[in-house]
């Protein structure tokens, strides 16, 4: 699903949710009066490009069109997405929403990005009321699933789950804060660890950097990928929840934290900060730190996509929708044109298959044709059931020849021949290309085995004959040049 959003403020924040829109196919207005945001915006939407479409495994959609509006009410003209990003000062998004009535779509939502204001704080006064939420996103907007989604009384039924079912289809996870409270949930626990954070440097404890390592190198990863209650249920060991409360409950008594007490955020505390954050990371400029926070991301998403976890399911999920956009198909029978080589692959390079000649790394050839392989196995019949039911297909053996390299950001696709497809057999040839070049080949030999005994049997009824038909269709085809081809053999 695509359309047009309208981004009122567009810094941190509003400039990660355009290029969110913008990446994900829809057309973008943006008002801001700062005359810096289209350069910064531009700087943010470069990377952007470079991380988010190699996030999942299928291409995303053409990029939407942006432009500048010079008044809030040109830019949320004709909008189904209003997303409000201004600075956290309540008069100044009443007078925005404010600006917009009259101007917006019956059925567009208001989305504001506040880190903390209520939606009935937003909606107080406003003609627009029963349009606004609280759509609260984390920064890189781009990248991160998680938008913290709040209704009050004054949203129609309706509105909170348009909301969220539109946010989905961005390949976000909207997570529904059925209680207005300031702060929301995760600002809430954000604050709580601010706070001692805050306090560990004023009693000079600690260092801004010591504070970051003490995250980053331990329970930041847990956090990252089960929270804090499954991690905590894992610490209680084969006695679970109950034994880990029962052990750790009564340090709630002792001087562990001073929540309940905030420290003055004196010049002398801020000069400090300031400083050590300095030191800390003044080496690099904040679009590097940037870069190297969103390749760490995409590289911690994509590890959790392979477990279907956290952040890494969201991910998986959002492909799948968009696989047939695509193009993609799941079923011989969905195919346009049986005869001609099938789409098996369409997704960009992502940051983490460049290896150090700054070109997607070899074994990523393989890995592409793999997955390849993978759903053409599944457009034969031999999907997930199939395989728990006891039959698969294992590689017996692959030639890759590498032709053309390719860089991170690209857009990669495979088309896939059956060149034999009888009996035991499954005889494919991939061939990989970036826009019109033939960036590779891979040639491999597949036999169908019975998963209890390990040994080669022949494929069930259904998908032989699935099989076939795409064998049989591909016949007619020339032979593949380069087929049959072993290492060093004469050109
Ligand atoms: N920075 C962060 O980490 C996060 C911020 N938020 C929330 O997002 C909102 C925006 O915060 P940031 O992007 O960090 O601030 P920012 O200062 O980076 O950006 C605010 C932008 O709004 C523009 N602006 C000011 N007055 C305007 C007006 N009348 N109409 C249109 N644009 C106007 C400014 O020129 C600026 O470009 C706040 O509500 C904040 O709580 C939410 C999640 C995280
Ligand atoms: C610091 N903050 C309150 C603006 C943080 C957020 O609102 C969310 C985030 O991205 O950390």
């Amino acid at each position: 699903m695509s359309g047009r959003a309208a981004i009122i403020g567009g810094g941190v924040i509003g400039g990660g949710w355009a290029a969110r829109f913008l990446l994900n196919g829809w057309d973008v207005a943006v008002f801001d009066p700062d005359p810096e945001a289209a350069r910064k915006l531009d700087e943010v939407l470069e990377n952007a490009r470079r991380a988010l479409p190699g996030l999942g495994d299928v291409a995303l959609p053409q990029e939407g069109r942006l432009r500048f509006a010079t008044t809030i009410a040109e830019a949320v003209a004709g909008a189904g997405w209003i997303q409000e990003s201004v600075p956290e000062r309540l008069e100044l998004k009443h007078r925005v929403y404010a600006e917009m009535a009259g101007h917006v779509r019956d059925d567009a939502v208001i989305g504001s990005s506040t880190s903390g204001f209520r939606p009935s704080e937003l909606q107080a006064g406003q003609a627009l009321a029963g349009q606004i939420v609280v759509a609260h996103p984390f920064n890189p907007v781009y990248l991160l699933p998680l938008v913290e989604v709040v209704g009050s009384p004054a949203n129609g039924a309706d509105v909170v789950a348009r909301a969220c079912g539109r946010l989905t289809a961005l390949g976000m996870r909207p997570l529904h804060v059925r209680a207005e409270i300031d702060a929301h949930i995760a600002d809430r626990l954000l604050e709580a660890v601010w706070r001692e954070a805050l306090w560990l440097v004023t009693d000079g404890i600690a260092t801004t950097e010591e504070i970051d390592d003490a995250i980053r190198f331990g329970f930041g990863l847990r956090w990252a990928q089960m929270g804090l209650f499954e991690t905590y249920r894992i610490a209680g060991g084969e006695a679970g929840m109950r034994h880990f409360i029962g052990q750790f409950g009564p340090c709630l008594h002792w001087p562990w934290t001073k929540l309940t007490d905030v420290p003055e955020l004196t010049d002398e505390l801020i000069d400090r900060i300031a400083e050590q954050s300095d030191a800390q990371s003044g080496a690099h400029s904040i679009r590097d730190l940037e870069r190297i926070r969103d390749a760490n991301l995409v590289g911690m998403m994509r590890a959790l996509a392979q477990t279907g976890w956290g952040a890494g399911a969201v991910q998986t999920a959002h492909d799948a929708a968009r696989a047939a956009a695509a193009g993609l198909v799941d079923r011989v029978d969905d195919l346009a044109d049986p005869a001609q080589p099938v789409l098996t692959l369409t997704r960009t390079v992502p940051l983490d298959w460049i290896d150090y000649n700054g070109h997607m790394t070899e074994a990523r050839y393989l890995d592409a044709f793999a997955q390849a392989t993978d759903r053409l196995m599944r457009m034969v019949g031999c999907d997930a059931e199939y395989i728990a039911g006891g039959g698969s297909f294992f590689t017996a053996e692959s030639h890759v020849r590498h032709l053309d390299e390719v860089r991170a950001g690209a857009p990669i696709t495979v088309h896939t021949r059956v060149l034999e497809g009888a009996g035991k057999k499954m005889h494919l040839w991939h061939e990989m290309r970036s826009g019109g070049r033939l960036l590779a080949t891979g040639e491999h030999m597949l036999l169908h085995v019975d998963l209890a005994t390990r040994r080669a049997a022949p494929p069930a009824p259904h998908v032989a004959a699935a099989l076939a038909r795409l064998a049989d269709a591909h016949a007619a085809l020339p032979p593949p040049e380069g087929m049959g081809r072993a290492v060093g053999a004469p050109r």
